[in-house]
């Protein structure tokens, strides 16, 4: 049995003319936590639309779990959790309440939604009204109403928009939960720190077209150099590409002569390989 989760092939979105994804092929595979990632504008949202039912592909197949996302919706629909990129809560309810009315819809018990805001630490705000609650709150809830019904794939978009450090470690630490459990995560972000600590593997997207595919490590050590920034005694300054002979053996030589005032060396860098993989990179 194929061990992908999602299989996305020769997928096309168009609004009107626009064309917002672009032949895209990706296969996510069960129980890992994949990273959509691209600049703004790039087709990550439109992709998990399709991913969720809210857009019909204009070419190309999706399947999740080995069903068809447009012939087979009935079957997908239960078996995956969204949290979407806006809040859509009913402000006048409780966080309790709003859990209680989709945990009605999914026919899961009452006491699940006690765990779920445990879970995202919403538990002493379950009382509240949402109207009170905080940003950071509302995206938490987002969170806990995602997985009520325990899914076994998760999407989220810009899961940790607006959390502080703790809540946003939090969200990590449950998604990070689900994959162990054999749950298949897709999240998209702008957060490249979040990237490299929580991502097993990214796919980079631009203007709706696949320009990577592989774990944040493989494509930062794939992509980027070691360099090192060198301010020469005589107050010069030069960059040396630590990958190459002929550079470390001339640093070499400067250390050895003395001639060097400060050497600084910078490591595989994640955000520069997202900005040279999107043709973003300052020259
Ligand atoms: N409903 C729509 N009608 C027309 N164009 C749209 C619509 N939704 C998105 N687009 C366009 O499609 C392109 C991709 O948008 P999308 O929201 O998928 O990007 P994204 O990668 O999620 O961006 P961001 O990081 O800013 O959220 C953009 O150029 C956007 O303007």
């Amino acid at each position: 049995m194929s061990d992908a989760a999602i299989h996305i092939k020769s997928l096309r979105v168009q609004y009107g003319r626009f064309t917002a994804v672009d032949n895209l092929d990706l296969e996510i595979r069960k129980g890992e936590l994949f990273g959509l990632l691209g600049p703004n504008g790039a087709g990550k949202s439109t992709t998990i639309r399709v991913l969720i039912g809210q857009r019909r592909p204009t070419g190309g197949s999706v399947s999740v779990l080995g069903h068809d996302v447009v012939r087979e919706w009935a079957r997908i629909k239960p078996l995956f959790g969204y949290v979407p990129d806006r809040e859509n809560h009913f402000e006048e309810f409780t966080g309790n309440r709003n859990l209680e009315f989709f945990a009605e819809l999914y026919g899961v018990p009452r006491l699940r939604v006690r765990e779920c805001l445990e879970m995202v630490e919403l538990e002493e705000a379950g009382n509240t009204l949402v109207r009170g609650y905080s940003l950071g709150m509302r995206r938490k809830l987002l969170l806990a109403r995602a997985l009520l019904h325990n899914p076994r794939v998760l999407y989220l978009d810009e899961p940790t928009a607006n959390l502080d450090v703790h809540s946003a470690e939090v969200v990590h630490r449950i998604l990070r939960e689900r994959v162990s459990q054999g749950a298949t995560v897709v999240l998209t972000t702008h957060d490249m720190d979040e990237v490299e600590k929580i991502c097993d593997r990214v796919g980079i997207v631009c203007k709706g077209k696949l320009v990577a595919l592989d774990s944040p490590l493989a494509l930062k050590q794939r992509h980027t150099e070691r360099q090192t920034d060198v301010i020469l005694a005589t107050g010069e300054r030069r960059t040396f590409d630590m990958d190459r002979d002929a550079d470390r053996q001339a640093l070499a030589d400067l250390v050895r002569a003395g001639a060097t005032a400060s050497l600084q060396t910078r490591e595989f860098d994640f955000h520069a390989t997202f900005l040279k993989l999107t043709g973003q990179a300052f020259e």
